[in-house]
């Protein structure tokens, strides 16, 4: 890799880097070196296996890769581990008409769909292990049958798979197939968490920033104060980028246009921790959003607070604002909040809370 890397900067592969740029945020060393990876293998057709804990960007360094490639046809992107094994083959494979019951008509798969482009099997661990043969055969032959067909149909696509497993202990507890592991692990491109790279926060949450306001032109942006980005960098964060665009998304709902401080910024660190469901643990500095003197009065009258019972106000707060911001559209405050569609509703449910 080092010879490979040594070469990043001649002309011809200045597009591929400024693609992948444009993609992955992040100039801190451990981001750099994967860049410069994802550089040297996106004009190669081998498969890459990109490995990471969850929400570290996989997803998005998939996408680097395949268009940096410049391949024509299109990114296919399929979570193994979100659709039952049982649908997996088909709706990877496609099937002709009649080919088990509620086959009506016939179904191109996306394997086929990716012909020309990159496919891209996310959580590739979790693919059931009759699959995994079937996976090795089509990389082996080009070529894919659907369910209930006969035809051999060649495809062209470039293999990108990614896990946030140890695949090699998958293959020594007999849980995946050595042959598959190593005709997929060609390439492999470990994706650092965010822990190794948090001085790139800043820059991450410009982006963010930036691609929120590109996407709704009126937006009131929040902003982020030093002891509030001395916080963020403090932080341990399990859920990696996913879990700091969550702590983005609630600060536009909560604070457009306004200055966040570390305060809030524990708050909304704990709910990511909690999953909105407060445990008591108390939060690193102030407990209240916007609304610390208040809490500060109640401890000196009282000489104990009830802090699940501010965070459970707290939760309701957002979730109302939310609700507000999204006129009333559930689907669209459960993104604003990084929270699944149902769990809102349940949430609502929970607390009584009226939709606008
Ligand atoms: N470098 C980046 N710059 C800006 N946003 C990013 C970056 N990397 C990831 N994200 C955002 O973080 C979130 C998680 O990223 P992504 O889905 O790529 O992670 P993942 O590792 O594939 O997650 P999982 O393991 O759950 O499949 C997404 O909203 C993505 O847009």
């Amino acid at each position: 890799m080092t010879n490979i890397c040594n070469n990043l900067f001649f002309d011809a592969e200045a597009p591929i880097l400024y693609e992948v740029d444009a993609h992955i945020v992040g100039s801190s060393p451990a981001t750099r070196r994967m860049k410069q990876m994802l550089t040297a293998v996106s004009p190669s057709d081998a498969p890459v296996m990109l490995s990471g804990d969850t929400g570290s960007g996989k997803e998005r360094a998939a996408t680097a890769i395949h268009h940096a490639s410049g391949r024509k046809g299109q990114l296919v992107a399929v979570n193994c581990a979100a659709i039952p094994g049982e649908l997996l083959e088909s709706e990877l494979f496609g099937y002709e008409k009649g080919a088990f019951t509620g086959a009506d008509e016939r179904r191109v798969g996306l394997i086929e769909m990716a012909d020309g482009g990159t496919l891209f099997l996310d959580e590739i661990g979790d693919m059931p292990l009759a699959l995994q043969s079937k996976l090795l055969r089509v990389l082996e032959s080009r070529e894919i049958q659907r369910v209930g067909g006969r035809e051999h149909i060649a495809v062209d696509f470039r293999l990108v798979t990614a896990t946030h497993r140890r695949l090699t202990e998958a293959v020594a507890d007999g849980k995946f197939r050595a042959d598959l592991f190593y005709r997929i692990n060609v390439l492999p491109v470990p994706v650092p968490p965010l822990g190794d790279r948090l001085d790139e926060i800043p820059e991450l949450i410009d982006r963010m920033l930036r691609d929120h306001s590109e996407q709704n032109t009126h937006a009131n942006l929040p902003h982020f104060a030093m002891d509030a980005i001395e916080r963020l960098q403090a932080h341990s964060w399990p859920g990696n980028i996913r879990e700091l665009r969550n702590v983005v998304d609630r600060a536009i709902v909560m604070f457009p246009g306004r200055m966040l401080h570390a305060a809030e910024v524990d708050n909304f660190l704990l709910l990511s921790e909690t999953d909105g469901a407060p445990n008591g643990k108390a939060p690193g500095a102030g407990i209240a959003v916007g609304d610390q003197d208040a809490v500060l009065k109640l401890l000196q009258e009282k000489g104990a607070i009830d802090i699940r019972m501010i965070l459970r106000d707290m939760e309701i707060g957002m979730i109302d604002g939310a609700l507000q911001v999204c006129e009333g559209n559930v689907t669209g405050a459960a993104q604003a909040l990084g929270l699944q569609r149902t769990t809102l509703i349940e949430k609502i449910k929970k607390y009584g809370i009226k939709k606008p």
